[in-house]
């Protein structure tokens, strides 16, 4: 059996307060976008884990497609798996690519093998892998709140704009970019600046990691402008970082960007 995994962008980021866990509590819209990495699984006599397309650092062993096998194994009979990933989703770059990656293999677990896991019960199960893992259970778009593992219904539909993502030369690690930003309650709560017309996000819709995240690494800011300059309505990092993507009323044309940077029409 064969799935894609999608990526999904943040639309506004705030981060309320440090939590006694040392996780924070935030506030985002996750939204998915049409990019995807392949995850294939087969029955086999050992368990075996490989990757081709963008590699990914660490050991394989780590991969958090393996972490969802061995949690879902514990409370069921699984044969032996063969599992192959195809890395599409840029990494470091606040795509949440593997958590999706994570949560797609115990959606393709529950269909291959019947193990009748309802929704709710797959994103228990994603939740312990990670704090976007359980988004992309259902990968549509939702007001994301406590450590972004709790969701409310959001009406959002951006298929009438254009969207361009780019990946610039740089990994931001989330952990790290956590560290660099100060909580604090937004005077407006994103659940109200979300109904806004798009063309006024710009004034008001922020994520609140591209203060210190741009100051360590300002080739994102200067994305950020360039995107501005080839006449987005609104222009964002992505959760941590470091993608950015703009949202245009028509398909723009774009500066010529160094080969260093991977640019996606999503
Ligand atoms: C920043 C976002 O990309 C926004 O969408 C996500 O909240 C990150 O989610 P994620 O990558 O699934 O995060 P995890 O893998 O659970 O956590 C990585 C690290 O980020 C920090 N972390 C994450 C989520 C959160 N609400 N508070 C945190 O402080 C913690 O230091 C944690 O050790
Ligand atoms: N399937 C996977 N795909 C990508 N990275 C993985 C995967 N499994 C484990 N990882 C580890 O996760 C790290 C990337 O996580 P990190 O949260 O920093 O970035 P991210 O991909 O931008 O995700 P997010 O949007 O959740 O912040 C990599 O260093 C890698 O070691």
């Amino acid at each position: 059996m064969i799935l894609f995994p999608n990526a999904k962008i943040n639309i506004g980021l705030h981060i309320l307060n440090r939590r006694c866990d040392g996780y924070h509590d935030l506030e985002t819209v996750f939204y998915p976008i049409p990019l995807h990495d392949a995850l294939e699984a087969v029955e086999a006599t050992t368990l075996n884990f490989e990757s081709s397309g963008i590699v990914i650092p660490g050991i394989a062993g780590d991969n958090l497609c393996l972490k969802a096998y061995k949690m879902i194994k514990k409370d069921f009979d699984l044969p032996a798996l063969s599992i192959h990933l195809h890395k599409k989703i840029p990494i470091g770059a606040g795509l949440g690519g593997g958590s999706s990656d994570a949560a797609y293999f115990i959606r393709l677990l529950n269909e291959k093998f019947r193990l009748k896991l309802d929704t709710a019960a797959m994103q228990d199960y994603a939740r312990k892998l990670g704090a976007d893992c359980a988004f992309f259970i259902e990968s549509k778009p939702v007001f994301a709140y406590g450590k972004g593992e709790e969701f409310k219904d959001v009406s959002l539909d951006l298929s009438a704009y254009s969207l361009v993502l780019i990946m610039p030369p740089v990994f931001v690690s989330t952990a790290d970019a956590f560290r660099g930003v100060k909580p604090r309650i937004p005077e407006t709560p994103l659940q109200e600046l979300i109904k806004l017309p798009v063309e006024q996000w710009k004034e008001h819709i922020r994520n609140d990691f591209e203060e210190s995240v741009f100051r360590t690494y300002p080739i994102i800011q200067g994305l950020k402008n360039s995107l501005y300059d080839a006449g987005a309505l609104y222009v964002s990092m992505s959760g941590s970082g470091a993608a950015v993507y703009g949202v245009f009323a028509d398909k723009p044309e774009l500066p010529l960007f160094d080969e260093s940077y991977h640019v996606f029409y999503v």
